[in-house]
């Protein structure tokens, strides 16, 4: 695919706050994080913004929105889907800009779900059916009991940087189809495709107020903002675990419900019946897909000791070949989101040779020229000895870097992967159906995935435990935190 100019190159990011573009006295800066260089500017969502935004949500609660059929809001989502594949190269564009993600993983996995999203949700939404129950009651003339869905009112939607469009959406898409207006906050390092999605939403002709969106930082600033607005009913959020701590407690006082989803320091169980090769590339893309900047990517792989020293050096070579660089120049791997994000990364990366790691592939910054010399580039990382102990076995890296480990017994490496405060997801390869199953259902995990990894169907649960999140979203449980049964109980 040529490469499609920045969509708002040399134009301010504005907000969308009752439909209308509004900009700001303050702005800050869209880094490229392939050459490390500025390439626009976005409007910063002051508190005067955050509250208009919430007021223009809470006041399109009880307007067109609140009489729209089932079916008018559902196809208005359809609407949304279609806009957002007719702009196509534009999302990919501005994904790409803001992430520096590889062309595969835009064209593919990104701007495909963003759509993907709003087309499921609108069909789920449709698809609904409540409960109803037949009761006795003492003069046995009976009663039925029913249940109605009512939108939770004005959900804070607070989105990351790694999956921008995908898991902003992923959030926007059922809380519209369930009735409730929004204002979201995407991360202040990727605005751009949040930007092209307001303007869909107005281009679609979403009543005003519906969907608003504030650009600004987290703590402080406009996501703290937001969270904090007593008028805000809900609070979707997906990062990092500590992030949702802070917004968990700042939401305490006004008892709001929440759905997070949080970091992972996932594991991969690579048994020795496993296809090999499956193994080896299914664990290459869970390893450094969107150079690891996916909550559910293995940072450990734990193999078991008859294929351990094949696995590691075939691995190693995978890794060692991968292409980094421009994503519009055929990179299988482009940079990490930021500079400060890279100075963690590669603190990790300093931290396993001080715990005694053995480097395998990579463990440093690529030798780049040109524009994207100073791009914030790290090279895909292996490595090989560490104690399950050491910290760069425990703590999320969120980076192109696993650690792999022999295991011996089943029992062995399921107490080794489930000895983690995260539970988000867990890969296994095994030919044995009946052993998939067993260590499956003993994964402490809120995703297992037996053969492959990010296999997604959006009907199913999604979210972890421990650290990695409360609740689930995604098919019916998403529709289940975005509404609020109604109990009707008519006397006969
Ligand atoms: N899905 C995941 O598991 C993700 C994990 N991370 C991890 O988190 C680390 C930090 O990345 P960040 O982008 O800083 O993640 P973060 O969790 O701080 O930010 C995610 C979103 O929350 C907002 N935010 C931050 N503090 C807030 C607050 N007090 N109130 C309301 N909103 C707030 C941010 O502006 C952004 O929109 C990364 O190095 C990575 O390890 C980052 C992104 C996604
Ligand atoms: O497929 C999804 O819905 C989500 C995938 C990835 C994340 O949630 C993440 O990286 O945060």
């Amino acid at each position: 695919m040529p490469k499609t100019p920045y969509p708002f190159a040399g134009r301010t990011l504005p907000n969308y706050i009752d439909g209308a573009f509004v900009g700001s006295e303050t702005s800050f800066p869209v880094v490229d994080p392939v050459t490390g260089q500025a390439i626009g500017n976005v409007a910063l969502a002051d508190k005067a913004a955050v509250d208009a935004a919430v007021s223009a949500a809470k006041r399109a609660l009880k307007g067109p929105w609140a009489r729209m059929t089932l079916a008018a809001r559902t196809t208005m989502l359809v609407a949304i889907a279609d806009a957002i594949e007719a702009r196509f190269d534009e999302f990919v564009a501005a994904e790409i800009a803001d992430t520096g993600k590889s062309l595969l993983q835009a064209t593919t996995i990104d701007i495909p779900r963003g759509a993907a999203n709003f087309r499921s949700f609108a069909a789920l939404a449709q698809a609904r059916a409540m409960t109803s129950f037949q009761s006795d009651t003492p003069d046995g003339r009976g009663a039925i009991n029913y249940s109605i869905a009512r939108p939770l009112g004005v959900v804070a939607v607070v989105s990351p940087w790694n999956l921008p469009l995908l898991l902003l959406t992923w959030k926007v898409a059922p809380a519209l189809a369930c009735g409730n207006t929004i204002v979201a906050k995407p991360s202040e390092e990727t605005p751009s495709t949040a930007t092209l999605l307001a303007e869909v939403m107005d281009q679609v002709g979403l009543p005003a107020g519906v969907f608003n969106l504030v650009h600004g930082f987290g703590g402080g600033s406009t996501g703290e903002w937001l969270v904090g607005h007593p008028d805000i009913d809900a609070i979707t959020f997906t990062g990092e675990s500590a992030t949702g701590s802070t917004i968990m407690r700042g939401a305490a006082d006004g008892v709001k419900p929440l759905s997070f989803e949080l970091g992972g320091k996932n594991a991969a169980i690579v048994f020795a019946d496993a296809d090999f090769d499956a193994a080896i590339a299914g664990t290459m893309r869970s390893v450094f897909s969107n150079c690891g900047q996916v909550c559910l990517c293995s940072e450990r792989v734990y193999v078991e000791r008859p294929i351990y020293d094949r696995f590691v050096a075939e691995l190693a070579a995978r890794a060692n070949a991968l292409k980094v660089g421009d994503p519009f120049d055929g990179a299988d791997m482009g940079p990490l989101i930021s500079a400060q994000h890279r100075d963690k990364v590669l603190g990790y990366y300093r931290l396993a040779v001080e715990e005694g790691a053995t480097i395998v592939a990579g463990g440093g910054v690529p030798a780049l020229d040109g524009d994207i010399a100073n791009g914030f580039f790290v090279e895909p990382t292996i490595l090989t000895g560490l104690p399950e102990t050491a910290r760069c076995v425990r703590e999320e890296i969120f980076g192109p870097i696993c650690h792999i480990a022999p295991f011996d017994d089943e029992d062995a490496v399921v107490e080794m992967a489930n000895d983690s405060r995260y539970g988000l997801a867990a890969a296994i390869w095994t030919r044995d159906v009946g052993r998939a199953h067993r260590v499956a259902a003993r994964m402490e995990t809120g995703v297992v995935w037996v053969n492959d990894w990010f296999l997604r169907d959006l009907r199913t649960p999604f979210g972890g435990v421990k650290l990695s999140g409360i609740g689930r979203e995604g098919g019916e449980h998403s529709l289940a935190f975005y509404s609020e049964p109604m109990n009707i109980c008519i006397k006969l």
